[in-house]
């Protein structure tokens, strides 16, 4: 059955605070958003990518797009407000039984961890990447004042890839749209439609580019990578 990808890389990158925004930073010989398309173009399970760029970054991504021959995207679609509005623009652009959501600021996922979460979706029809979290994290109140500290032992921190059934994720899209809800992740929108997300051990080295010693950590990362990208 049919996988298919959407790429929502039409954030300004204001944490990054860099002139170029961060998904077209370079990192190492090519930008960012192209090392994260090509895990993509190059897993034998992904048969569709669609990408979701700025208003005003389409026909830039698509020149991209051609000039490193990504022969698996179908679209270049234009992303919106917050993500959330992004995913939602790319998910108009697919038809795939199958979806993936992927930040093209996490240039970093593997093969593995895509099978990992493709073999698991298939079952459960909801997955996500994550991995347990290593600091203590507290809730702290607006007078900087801690409310409460969590169990660690039950805390992740929640990466992308996040994998769905197409016609779960268009349900919990379209019940977000209508409630006014906007999460910071999609599971978040599957979860509020009383659905089980399942958790697949990712990886501490799928980072997110958000912050600039972000930039630091990726170079390291891709340079301890060697030839296996
Ligand atoms: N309106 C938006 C906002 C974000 N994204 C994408 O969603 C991913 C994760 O978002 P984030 O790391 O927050 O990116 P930015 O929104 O660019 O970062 P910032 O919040 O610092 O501006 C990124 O690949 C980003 O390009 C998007 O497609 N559309
Ligand atoms: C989807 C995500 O990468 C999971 O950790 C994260 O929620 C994206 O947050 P951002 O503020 O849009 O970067």
């Amino acid at each position: 059955m049919s996988v298919g990808v959407i790429i929502p890389a039409a954030g300004r990158g204001k944490r990054m605070g860099t002139k170029v925004s961060k998904q077209f930073l370079p990192l190492g010989d090519k930008p960012v958003l192209i090392h994260t398309l090509m895990v993509f173009e190059t897993h034998p399970e992904v048969d569709e990518i669609v990408v979701v760029a700025g208003a005003g970054e389409v026909s830039r991504v698509e020149e991209m797009v051609a000039q490193y021959g990504l022969e698996k995207i179908s679209a270049v679609a234009t992303g919106g407000q917050e993500r959330q509005d992004s995913v939602r623009s790319g998910l108009e652009h697919l038809q795939t039984e199958w979806v993936l959501v992927h930040d093209a600021a996490r240039p970093f996922v593997t093969h593995g961890h895509i099978t990992e979460l493709l073999k698991v979706v298939r079952l459960h029809g909801a997955a996500i990447l994550a991995v347990p979290v290593k600091d203590t994290i507290k809730q702290v109140d607006p007078a900087g004042i801690v409310e409460r500290t969590p169990d660690r032992q039950s805390l992740w921190a929640v990466q992308t890839p996040q994998a769905f059934r197409r016609s779960l994720l268009v349900q919990a899209h379209q019940r977000a749209l209508e409630q006014g809800m906007t999460g910071t992740d999609d599971a978040m929108l599957v979860e509020e439609l009383g659905i089980d997300v399942r958790v697949v051990m990712g990886d501490y080295q799928n980072i997110k580019l958000t912050t600039p010693e972000d930039l630091a950590i990726a170079e390291a990362i891709w340079k301890m990578r060697g030839t296996e990208r």
